[in-house]
């Protein structure tokens, strides 16, 4: 259901239908939305997000990340940002880079059996446009750890360029702290 989402939100990025046909799409799309508020739930029952085993956690926020090689330190793998994360000009937002970093770095620096960290700071540097359609090369690894802090680093090629990169601040929770 999660990549039917992701294939609609790059086709409707991407299309412009005659009025007709975008009214009865908007009618189906409320249909939808009305039939899956009967089967609302809490945070901890949803599905989406939770599932680690499927592309992207199964959920439509975050471009999917695919893991190819991964260990306590290191993750190597591939992203592709569809039509919906256009910024302008064929190149992702730079919104969306950051998304891809925080979920890449942020599942290191949870990985390995470590207590649950968050994000206190992430630095995004855009060194070179990130094109859309293209399956581009990411990863991100462990720089250094002192005390709850735990510092990750990550880069986005494609090919041989890179595209951004960046450096994010985790921090392990207390106990209690949301
Ligand atoms: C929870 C995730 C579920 C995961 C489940 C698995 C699911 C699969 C993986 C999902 C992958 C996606 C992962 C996304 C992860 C997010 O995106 S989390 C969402 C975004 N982040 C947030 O909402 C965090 C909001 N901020 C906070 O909650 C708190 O500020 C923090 C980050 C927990 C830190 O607060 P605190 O515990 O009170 O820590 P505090 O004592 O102030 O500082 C501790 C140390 O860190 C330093 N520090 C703190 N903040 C900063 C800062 N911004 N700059 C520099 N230094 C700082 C302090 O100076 C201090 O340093 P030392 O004095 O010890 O040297």
């Amino acid at each position: 259901m999660i990549e039917s989402l992701r294939l609609l939100h790059d086709r409707i990025t991407g299309a412009a239908p005659p009025p007709e046909l975008l009214k009865e799409m908007t009618r189906a799309f409320e249909d939808l939305a009305v039939e899956l508020g009967l089967y609302a739930v809490s945070e901890r029952e949803q599905i989406t997000g939770h599932r680690i085993d499927l592309p992207g956690r199964g959920q439509a926020l975050v471009p999917v990340f695919t893991v190819d090689e991964s260990d306590d330190e290191h993750v190597r793998g591939s992203v592709r940002f569809g039509r919906y994360y256009l910024g302008g000009n064929g190149a992702a937002h730079g919104g969306a880079i950051p998304l891809v970093f925080d979920e890449m770095l942020g599942r290191l620096a949870n990985a390995g059996g470590r207590p649950i960290s968050r994000t206190a700071y992430l630095r995004v540097d855009y060194r070179s446009i990130t094109p859309l359609d293209r399956d581009l090369r990411a990863e991100a690894w462990f720089d250094r750890e002192e005390g709850r802090k735990r510092f990750l680093r990550g880069a986005i090629f494609d090919g041989e360029t890179r595209c951004a990169e960046a450096e994010g601040l985790f921090v392990a929770l207390n106990p209690g702290q949301p």
